[in-house]
């Protein structure tokens, strides 16, 4: 009896090589894992589909730095031959790239891309149109496995106005989606956009279950950027692959006879005893090499190595490797408590905000600059700050707005309100927990790391033991991602020392030109663009009844170029 197997990730355009050598295979690489994998798969009589969840773009210089974003990213993207794909939120922020999705993505993998609940707007008609089909239904060619596919984003709101979301309670009551989940299939197959504790899976996995009570059913997770693995019921299960293209999950079901290779099989036959398998595959050669046989000569295919060089031609193109200056130390994100000497917010807050979040015609005017820890999306590193990195860190396109002469009693409140982010938000639809890293969606208290890291050694023989130190009884490992599932503590491909993460506030904020001796009566509000429904809304429940005619422009560069421009006037010299 053969096993499904499925590989997921989720890559936000990191295409190239990751910054750690841990997560440090291409796109290139990927396709000579997949197709060696396939190979293999084929010649046993299982099958191996390929599935992406979504927020393909933004958060590297290999998208964001071209002008139009994107110009090399699709025609790589699109060399990966995916079974099924969906969007994520990250490829509906900004119109244009809605449309490019629509235009390039959508037929780059005609049959494959799957929309359950989004819509396009025709900018020609103005027609809601689906932004590709709603499902798919396939069989697996070796084992005859009957598959419904669906393709989900999570409840999102925050998307630019030529596309619409459905919200997933709503796209469950649709005739078209109560039809599929009446059909007779071996497999319901759910991929999205959508973490796999939250609501929406929930929801879904209640209908299908309303009208299939033992048809299995697994799904890909996505958004919080952490591996995952969910148990929903005895035959339901959901996995899901990290983040940034460090990771590529693995999801095997053995036990699903296929009816499509014998139609007289009974139900009960097909599906007598499944056992769900998921493990976490550091995105590197030496994993991928361990997993297919094969060593740095045998392992990469053609195809892959035309794709890892198509990368590096676009990164010299767009000049990513070119260095503005030289981080002084590694400032962390999440892996530092906030505040602290190596938290990146700090930083953040303290020597760069109160830099670039000054208007020269306002510079001397009282202000709170507020920033949402969420437009932080990585940690800087010792040594060189170049093009790439800036992307990497923070992609958005996000400018800083303001409302002038705002009662600095009330403005003061204002941190705090967001920081807890109460039933003021929840009221609002805005839950406050979007403001912050997508990974303190699913990570609820601090982790501490217990042992410290040491050196590396790679052992390419050893499943589970990857990096580990030649000469100790006791392995010493190298930080990196050690998980805790549903399924135990034994999915991570490679052993790794923990990580600790620390959970960071929702927003931070600097003071600037205050008076020295006492409070001013009022302030300029200062804020990044993306924060403004949840400002207003903790705004009004301090009384000040602001809309959003009041908000101007403050700064016309993005928190990005300015963040850029800070790095090279402050951190000039070479490393
Ligand atoms: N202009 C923006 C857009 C998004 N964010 C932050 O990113 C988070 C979403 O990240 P994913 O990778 O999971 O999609 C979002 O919740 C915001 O915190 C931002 O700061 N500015």
């Amino acid at each position: 009896m053969g096993a499904t197997e499925f590989y997921a990730d989720n890559r936000h355009a990191w295409l190239a090589c990751g910054t750690f050598a841990r997560y440090s295979a291409d796109w290139g690489d990927y396709i000579s894992f997949a197709e060696r994998m396939r190979k293999k798969a084929d010649k046993e009589g299982r099958d191996l589909l390929l599935i992406d969840t979504g927020d393909r773009i933004e958060g590297n210089g290999l998208y964001d730095a071209s002008d139009p974003k994107g110009k090399y990213t699709y025609d790589i993207f699109k060399e990966q031959d995916i079974d099924v794909i969906c969007t994520g939120n990250h490829e509906l922020y900004q119109s244009d790239a809605s449309t490019r999705e629509y235009t390039q993505t959508v037929p780059n993998f005609k049959g494959k891309y799957l929309a359950s609940n989004l819509d396009y707007i025709d900018p020609q008609t103005g027609d809601q149109i689906p932004m590709a089909q709603r499902y798919r239904k396939f069989t697996t060619k070796n084992q005859g496995i009957r598959i419904l596919a669906f393709g989900f984003l999570f409840d999102f709101t925050g998307n630019a106005n030529n596309t619409k979301v459905q919200p997933v309670e709503n796209t469950i009551k649709e005739k078209w989606f109560q039809e599929a989940i009446r059909e007779d299939v071996d497999l319901f197959v759910v991929i999205g956009h959508v973490t796999l504790e939250g609501p929406e899976y929930k929801a879904l996995f209640k209908a299908i279950r309303s009208q299939k009570w033992d048809t299995p059913i697994q799904f890909f997770g996505g958004h919080s950027h952490i591996r995952d693995f969910v148990k929903y019921d005895s035959k339901a299960y959901g996995v899901q692959a990290g983040r940034y293209m460090e990771t590529i999950g693995w999801m095997s079901i053995d036990g699903i006879q296929g009816k499509g290779k014998n139609k007289d099989r009974k139900d009960h036959e097909t599906r007598a005893s499944l056992s769900f398998n998921r493990r976490y595959i550091d995105n590197n050669l030496f994993g991928y090499h361990y997993h297919t046989g094969l060593n740095e000569t045998t392992f990469p295919t053609e195809h892959g190595k035309n794709v890892s060089s198509l990368i590096q031609t676009s990164r010299k193109a767009l000049n990513l490797d070119h260095s503005y200056g030289c981080a002084p130390k590694d400032l962390w994100l999440n892996r530092a408590p906030y505040p602290s000497n190596d938290s990146l917010l700090t930083w953040l807050e303290t020597e760069v905000i109160p830099v670039i979040a000054i208007s020269p015609d306002r510079k001397d005017v009282p202000t709170l600059a507020i920033t949402n820890s969420g437009a932080m999306r990585f940690d800087i590193f010792k040594g060189a700050f170049t093009i790439d990195t800036t992307y990497i860190i923070s992609p958005f396109v996000s400018k800083f707005l303001f409302l002038k002469d705002v009662p600095y009693k009330s403005a003061k409140a204002l941190l705090p309100l967001l920081n807890s982010g109460g039933p003021v938000f929840e009221a609002a639809e805005s839950k406050a927990q979007h403001l912050a890293p997508p990974e303190q969606i699913s990570i609820h208290s601090d982790i501490i790391a217990t042992s410290l890291p040491s050196k590396p050694f790679f052992d390419p023989l050893s499943p589970q033991h990857t990096f580990l130190s030649s000469n100790s009884d006791e392995p010493d490992l190298i930080p990196g991602y050690t998980t805790k599932d549903a399924g135990g503590t034994d999915g991570d491909d490679t052993l790794h020392s923990q990580i600790s993460f620390y959970r960071v506030p929702n927003c931070i904020q600097s003071a600037i030109s205050m008076p020295e001796d006492e409070d001013p009566e009022v302030v300029d509000l200062v804020f990044v663009d993306f924060i403004q429904p949840w400002v207003l809304t903790a705004l009004q429940f301090t009384g000040e009844m602001y809309n959003k005619s009041d908000v101007k422009v403050y700064r016309e560069e993005t928190l990005t170029d300015l963040m850029a421009a800070w790095i090279k006037e402050n951190w000039q010299h070479d490393c």
